[in-house]
């Protein structure tokens, strides 16, 4: 089907906007009036530039607050209609939009509404130009979508029909599969929009907090399937009105859409058994292959990993990169870069079938990543997160293969084996935690559902010392793969990331830890003494706990016991242990952690 977006969704002046939607590869735009009126160039030069683009002008919003109202004004909002079609005229549109009277409409009477309609269409259609009544979930007197489908009934005229907006439909809870009711000569237009649930006033949700469909909550492939099936076969044009993507960059947020809309194609396609060219199997990732860490000194790391009971497991044969292992989890440590300061760099993810999955992330949009790759060398496929992270696709073959590329010969190794039976680390990748910049933060969970096969758990805010921070898991169902998003507002400097281990003993790793001369992030008593209050907790357990800077967590599912080393540039390490179905992350002890960490800037990139 043909994408379109609303000018409305992006930052700068209207050509800035046009160049970024040819760009991006939208086949056409919604201009808004208040980006015309505000450019200098004139409708007949936006049309020049717009066919040099490639970009067909879909719909043009120019005119509200025309129906339901007293002759008087119905006379004077005729006469603004007129002057529109003039520049739609100009504009080369033949489709305009008309939102339900959200301001001025004072005569609650569907024949006169229906009426007034019809004679704006009959004006309309002396220029050749259609009419596309949305309506608002705010309106007067019009605002369920049902409602304004009676009335283009009642109007009856070929040249008006109605335009579909899911967020208004959704915002207001109405059921969509009315929407199959409706006649599809009459769909003129469909909006998407996607939104988080919030406790809001429509207008301020509406006007401030949408979002690009697969961000927000709102059950966007059940309302597209339900308007496909209808028989809509216009153009799926997205609707996004928010302020993070009106100041922020306008290629960037163009192409960030666009994925998108693909991803929500790809996705109702194949929840109803249609095909689309981009269409291949998710590929849900099974497990983290392994976290790669970048700097350009990374010994303090090596130190880290040593003293958590890591072990060494060779250097690659043909570069400054090592590995380090304790079970299944595989920690990367690449000292090609450089850049000073350790920065988490690489994700690893496991699935069935690599190739399809890179494909996938491109099809979708993705921009790949190049890594220079020797012969004889496992390839691996990966493509660039919008935080800045690698990701890279393996299957157990392939994982096999590139690990058996590090050749050992360091004197770590020895030191490793050496150590007494039980001393050694076992364990797996449990989550990461990406601190993501806040005008990343909604193109990330884009990327992580469509391109990584991830869910997002509920939001939640966690206290820090500068202010609730937003923080969002992203994960697959079985857990084997959790991305933890923390969302840094403008003002913040990055904070580190960081890696957290799942282990069956947490409270074994730290006493070998400390032993090996590691300082675990230190907790105040004060903290100790609410868990006792909290919990009631064996008392030698509790002193265990607070001697080693141990921390607690327990709900109705079970308990979390985990710890923090102390932060190296931009990453840290988290070791955790799950004791029966406790599922969280220990929010609780979040504030404490927070504030025990240094706020410095983390490196980046
Ligand atoms: O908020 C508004 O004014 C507005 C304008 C046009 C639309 O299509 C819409 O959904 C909302
Ligand atoms: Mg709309």
């Amino acid at each position: 089907m043909r994408t379109s977006i609303a000018t409305v969704c992006l930052s700068g002046g209207l050509v800035e906007k046009l160049h970024a939607c040819a760009e991006a590869g939208f086949d056409g735009v919604e201009i808004m009036d208040a980006d015309l009126v505000a450019a200098f160039e004139s409708p007949e030069e936006i049309r020049a530039l717009c066919a040099r683009l490639g970009l067909s002008i879909d719909m043009y919003q120019p005119l509200r607050d025309v129906e339901g109202v007293d002759e008087l004004a119905f006379a004077d909002n005729l006469r603004r209609a007129e002057a529109k079609f003039d520049v739609m005229e100009r504009l080369g549109t033949d489709l305009m939009l008309l939102c339900s009277n959200a301001g001025t409409a004072t005569v609650d009477d569907e024949s006169v509404a229906a009426r007034q309609l019809g004679e704006l269409a009959d004006r309309a259609a002396r220029r050749g130009i259609r009419i596309a009544y949305e309506a608002l979930a705010w309106g007067r007197y019009v605002n369920d979508y049902r409602d304004a489908w009676r009335l283009v009934q009642r109007a009856d005229r070929p040249n008006l029909g109605v335009c579909l907006d899911s967020f208004h439909v959704l915002s207001r809870g109405h059921d969509p599969s009315g929407i199959e009711k409706m006649d599809p000569a009459k769909l003129f237009f469909l909006q998407l929009a996607d939104a988080p649930e919030l406790q809001l006033d429509l207008l301020s949700w509406s006007r401030h907090h949408r979002l690009f469909p697969g961000e927000g909550e709102f059950d966007l492939v059940g309302f597209l399937g339900h308007t496909i099936r209808a028989g809509y076969t216009g153009p799926l044009s997205l609707e996004v009105f928010n302020d993070t993507f009106r100041q922020t960059d306008v290629n960037r947020t163009a192409q960030h859409a666009l994925r998108s809309l693909n991803w929500l194609s790809d996705r109702t396609a194949a929840e109803n058994g249609w095909t689309t060219d981009r269409l291949d199997a998710s590929q849900d990732p099974t497990g983290v292959d392994f976290v790669e860490i970048a700097g350009e000194d990374l010994s303090a790391i090596e130190q880290q990993l040593d003293q958590l009971g890591f072990a060494f497991a060779g250097r690659h044969r043909s570069k400054a990169v090592r590995l380090w292992r304790a079970g299944d989890a595989r920690i990367i440590v690449n000292e090609q870069t450089p850049r000073p300061g350790a920065r988490l760099r690489g994700l690893g993810l496991l699935v069935g079938d690599a190739e399809a999955a890179a494909r996938r992330g491109q099809g979708i949009g993705a921009p790949s990543v190049f890594r220079r790759t020797s012969a004889g060398e496992q390839h691996l496929s990966a493509v660039a997160a919008p935080d800045g992270i690698e990701v890279y696709w393996a299957d157990a073959a392939i994982s096999r293969s590139w690990q058996g590329e590090f050749d050992g010969g360091y004197p770590a190794v020895e030191r490793a084996s050496d150590r007494p039976e039980g001393d050694g680390l076992r364990g797996r990748i449990d989550h990461i935690n990406i601190a993501t910049p806040w005008q990343h933060y909604d193109e990330a969970v884009l990327f992580n559902t469509s391109v990584l096969g991830l869910d997002p758990e509920a939001v939640t805010e966690l206290p820090g010392p500068r202010g609730l921070v937003r923080s969002q898991v992203m994960r697959t169902a079985d857990g084997a793969v959790r991305l933890a998003m923390n969302l840094v507002p403008p003002t913040a400097p990055l904070p580190a990331r960081h890696i957290a281990v799942r282990v069956d003993d947490a409270l074994s790793v730290a006493r070998h830890a400390r032993a090996r001369g590691l300082r675990l992030l230190p907790i105040p008593s004060n903290y100790y003494d609410d868990l006792e209050a909290r919990f009631g907790l064996d008392p030698d357990f509790l002193s265990e706990l607070a001697d080693l800077g141990v921390l607690y967590d327990r709900d109705a599912t079970g308990a979390f016991i985990h710890f923090y080393a102390p932060t190296i540039d931009g990453v840290f390490f988290e070791i955790v242990q799950r004791i029966d179905g406790y599922d969280g992350y220990g929010a609780s002890n979040a504030p404490v952690r927070l504030a025990a960490q240094p706020l410095t800037a983390a490196p980046q990139g």
